[in-house]
């Protein structure tokens, strides 16, 4: 059995987390860089709880500048089981209003130019990202979020874009037309990563606007995108607080197996393999690598 810790990566706008008992900011140290701010370590109730703020205290980060490998790998190393991202999107469909909150399902990678991976050359790997968020992570958000009685919608795609420009009309409707649903700048390579790390990940994204394709609301502003997350702060902190509260102590076990997403992925023989790479890759592969 493994103890559960509950991961807590926050995006814009979230930048440490009241609600956290005997919360203490530890420096972790990662072979992959420089995570984008200290962790928070404390609990709610009786879960142990790690809170990254994604852009750094004072959001000194822009997306593409995010050091995104260096988190997830903090993350493995800090204990985490199972992490929840909290973002702020865009949306890309009528009845996602601002402020509702979306527990999507699927993302479509739009990044161009960001690290996307631990492994490489001297250690191959493939993991499945066919089913990149985890069901029952989902389903204790969704409990959750009906508890706190907040407004959500289970399932849909994030679309993650390079930026930091903010869209296009032309290419807000393209992605309309691929049937997404919300739009962000920071959930890829995140997933990616959580994945190729056996962290169970989920993203709650909490929508702030309309992007730019609503012809009856203005194309979006950060000053548009802060005005709103203020407004739904307390709901993101109520959830996050009720998820956690509610949390098991023992990890449960992923039914779509992102936590075992090592098992059949490994493809570079056990002697090709780059000792300095291994190396690196001794908190995010760990498990399968002393196999
Ligand atoms: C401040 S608007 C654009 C900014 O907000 C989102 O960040 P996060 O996912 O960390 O909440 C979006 O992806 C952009 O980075
Ligand atoms: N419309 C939008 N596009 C990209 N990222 C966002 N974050 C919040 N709103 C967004």
């Amino acid at each position: 059995m493994t103890k559960a810790v509950l991961g807590i990566i926050g995006g814009s706008g979230l930048y440490d987390l009241p609600g956290l008992e005997d919360a203490e900011w530890r420096t972790v140290e990662s072979p992959w860089g420089t995570p984008s701010d200290q962790l928070s370590f404390g609990r709610i109730g009786a879960t142990p709880i790690v809170f990254l703020p994604r852009h750094g205290r004072g959001h000194r980060l822009a997306p593409s500048g995010i050091d995104y490998r260096a988190n997830i790998d903090a993350l493995k190393r800090a204990g985490v089981t199972d992490l929840v991202s909290v973002s702020a999107v865009g949306s890309l469909k009528q009845e996602l209003f601002p402020g509702d909150f979306v527990i999507v399902d699927q993302f479509i990678d739009r990044t161009v130019g960001r690290v996307s991976t631990f492994f490489g050359n001297g250690c191959v790997a493939h993991v499945s990202m066919a089913h990149p968020v985890a069901p029952r992570l989902v389903e204790r958000i969704r409990l959750a979020a009906a508890a706190e009685d907040i407004p959500h919608h289970i399932g849909g795609t994030y679309v993650a874009m390079e930026g930091p420009q903010f869209s296009s009309v032309a290419e807000s409707h393209l992605y309309r037309s691929w049937n997404a649903d919300v739009i962000g700048m920071t959930n890829m390579p995140e997933a990616k990563l959580a994945r190729e790390a056996e962290l169970s990940y989920a993203t709650i994204a909490m929508v702030t606007d309309y992007d730019c394709w609503h012809p009856n609301h203005a194309a979006v502003t950060v000053d548009e995108v802060i005005r709103v997350l203020g407004e739904n702060r307390d709901k993101a902190q109520r959830l996050v607080a009720r998820l956690a509260r509610d949390f098991p102590a023992e990890h449960e076990p992923c039914p779509i197996g992102s936590d075992r997403a090592l098992d059949h992925a490994l493809i570079t023989a056990p002697d090709a393999r780059d000792p300095a790479l291994l190396a690196r890759l001794d908190a995010v592969a760990g498990r399968v690598l002393a196999r």
